[in-house]
């Protein structure tokens, strides 16, 4: 077992923590990979997060988005993405999940055909949750992944398992453990690094990989800052240029705007964009956190079938299917209720209307959040998809305008809606703070991308001053600070995740909600207090 030099990892990496346990992934040489990748990549990531500033603060000065003078051509021009690989010709149902170790063994028996395994909107990035993830993920790539459960089960991966994709974290999160130079280094480029460094050459050889997943981009000069990390770590790791392969997570409303500038970007190894939903509607929230006529209602209200969302899902469709790559939907939010077999035939019948609007619409796959919609959406994929991606339906029909991609979303803010935001809210960073990335709150799966959406709106209908419920009671700081308290007491006394962080959480949504500016992420003060 290689043991990592002390003075190799001290000059320029430094370990900020015990990584006894961890050689096998903390090896030298997979230091000096990241060391690499750290110097390629850091001075444009800086830029590239400093540009998303100075766009925000355009749009907060009026400025609407819109699609670029710069790129016409390119999204005029003919050109496609290059071949896409065998292993990821038919994806119509991909399971996603932490990169905890029993699940990665659920995810791959699913029976789903793609399998994302998240270091990102369900990982709590704990370092020894990152770190767990990697060596479960490099076990799982030499087929000897297992686990035994407290109860004795054992847990092993079975024939035909799902194709492994990985979601790195995205641009915008540090990694405080490790640093360069003093410098902490990019969780994108330490969760990317780590794996393609032990995984990349066996995934290719058995032409089952390397597959990623890239989370919340805002701009093709962003995608183009990831082909060239991956053209570089392939040219390290000795793999033909372009055998790292990528899809695009389409969640950002700056990115609407450029979708056939990100699959340009990234042609040569690009296999497609993915609804991202639930960050979109975050995005959409932030990107106009200064316009009043832009607010949202509720997050019930917020579906797929509001003019700026459907606008959204069918012209990534159109982009795709133009660029001869494949167009993923999202997650529906509703998982299996156990005890309740009424509301569950109705969480069922929801997630079956998405998923057949999603295989109508054009899509090529889908996501779910849980290995008992796998059977579901895959029968609605199987009769509705008989062939193994829909590239050939072009919905050359679809005319997404920029003012619809942003048109106002009509529709209320209830007091249960205001109540569930400051509750999801709560639960969530609680049970984050204390290292839990993904939670079951009132049967929806909620992740960093939905709290999101829940503190944002929050923050929006209480900084916007003068809204009213429906039966004209004020929306007021009063309410929020009641309902706060409330709720907090309520998960301090529960034994539900996150219960003992619950004044943590409550503190920082306080700070995040009473702030003149809507903080850019939930993710980046909670990281300073995660366990
Ligand atoms: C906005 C976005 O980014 S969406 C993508 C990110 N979000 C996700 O990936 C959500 C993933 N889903 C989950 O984490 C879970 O389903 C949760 C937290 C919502 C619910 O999990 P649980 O409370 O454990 O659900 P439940 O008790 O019904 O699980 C039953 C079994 O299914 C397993 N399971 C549940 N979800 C998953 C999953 N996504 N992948 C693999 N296994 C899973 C559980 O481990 C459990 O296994 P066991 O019977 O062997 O013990
Ligand atoms: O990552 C997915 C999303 O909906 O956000
Ligand atoms: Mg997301």
């Amino acid at each position: 077992m290689a043991v990592p030099s002390e003075k190799l990892v001290s000059r320029p990496v430094e370990l900020l923590a015990d990584t006894r346990g961890y050689e096998d992934i903390l090896t030298p040489e997979a230091l000096a990979f990241l060391v690499r990748l750290h110097r390629f990549a850091e001075p444009r990531r800086r830029q590239l997060l400093e540009a998303r500033l100075e766009r925000q603060a355009r749009y907060d000065a009026g400025v609407l988005p819109d699609f670029r003078a710069d790129t016409k051509a390119i999204r005029e021009s003919d050109w496609t993405v290059a071949a896409i690989p065998r292993a990821l010709q038919d994806r119509r149902v991909e399971i996603t999940g932490p990169v905890e170790r029993k699940m990665i063994i659920n995810a791959l028996n699913s029976g789903a055909k793609v399998f994302m395994a998240d270091f990102e909107d369900s990982s709590a990035p704990r370092f020894a949750n990152q770190l767990d993830g990697q060596m479960n993920l490099y076990d799982a790539v030499r087929d000897r992944l297992e686990y035994r459960s407290p109860e004795g089960k054992h847990y092993r991966v079975g024939p035909n398992p799902a194709v492994l994709v990985i979601r790195p974290r995205g641009w915008h999160l540090p990694e405080r453990h490790i640093t360069i130079y003093g410098e902490p280094m990019a969780g994108a480029l330490v969760d990317f690094g780590l794996f393609a460094f032990h995984n990349a050459r066996l995934l290719h050889a058995h032409d089952r990989g390397p597959y990623f997943y890239l989370p919340k981009l805002e701009a093709m000069e962003e995608a183009a800052l990831w082909n060239e990390v991956m053209a570089l770590a392939e040219e390290e790791l000795d793999l033909p240029y372009g055998s790292m392969k990528a899809t695009v997570l389409i969640e950002t409303l700056p990115a609407v705007f450029q979708m056939h500038e990100i699959l340009h970007a990234l042609r040569d190894r690009a296999v497609g964009l993915n609804c991202g939903r639930w960050d979109y509607i975050f995005s959409y929230l932030k990107t106009f956190r200064r316009h009043r006529d832009r607010l949202l209602p509720d997050r019930g209200q917020v579906a797929m079938t509001v003019p700026f969302l459907k606008a959204y899902s069918e012209l990534l469709i159109q982009t795709c299917h133009r660029r001869g790559a494949f167009a993923m939907g999202g997650m529906a939010a509703q998982i299996p209720i156990k005890d309740d077999h009424e509301a569950n035939d109705q969480a069922m019948a929801k997630v079956h209307a998405d998923k057949l609007r999603e295989v109508q619409a054009g899509h090529d796959g889908t996501w779910v959040a849980h290995p008992a919609l796998v059977p579901v959406a895959m029968a609605i994929f199987d009769r509705h998809m008989p062939t193994p991606n829909q590239l050939h339906i072009k919905r050359e029909d679809v005319q997404a305008e920029r003012d619809t991609l942003i048109a106002p979303c009509g529709g209320t803010i209830t007091r249960a809606g205001f109540d569930n935001n400051v509750d999801v809210a709560l639960r969530y960073t609680a049970a984050w703070l204390d290292g839990l990335g993904c939670v079951p709150i009132h049967n929806l799966m909620e992740d960093a991308a939905t709290a999101e959406i829940a503190r944002s709106q929050l923050w929006q209908w209480l900084q916007h001053g003068g809204l009213t419920f429906p039966d004209h009671a004020p929306i007021n700081f009063a309410l929020f600070d009641q309902a706060l308290a409330a709720h907090t007491h309520r998960l301090q006394v529960s034994t539900l995740p996150g219960a003992r962080r619950a004044a943590d959480a409550a503190r920082l949504l306080s700070e995040l909600t009473y702030a003149d500016e809507l903080g850019s992420f939930l993710t980046l003060p909670a990281y300073e207090q995660l366990a």
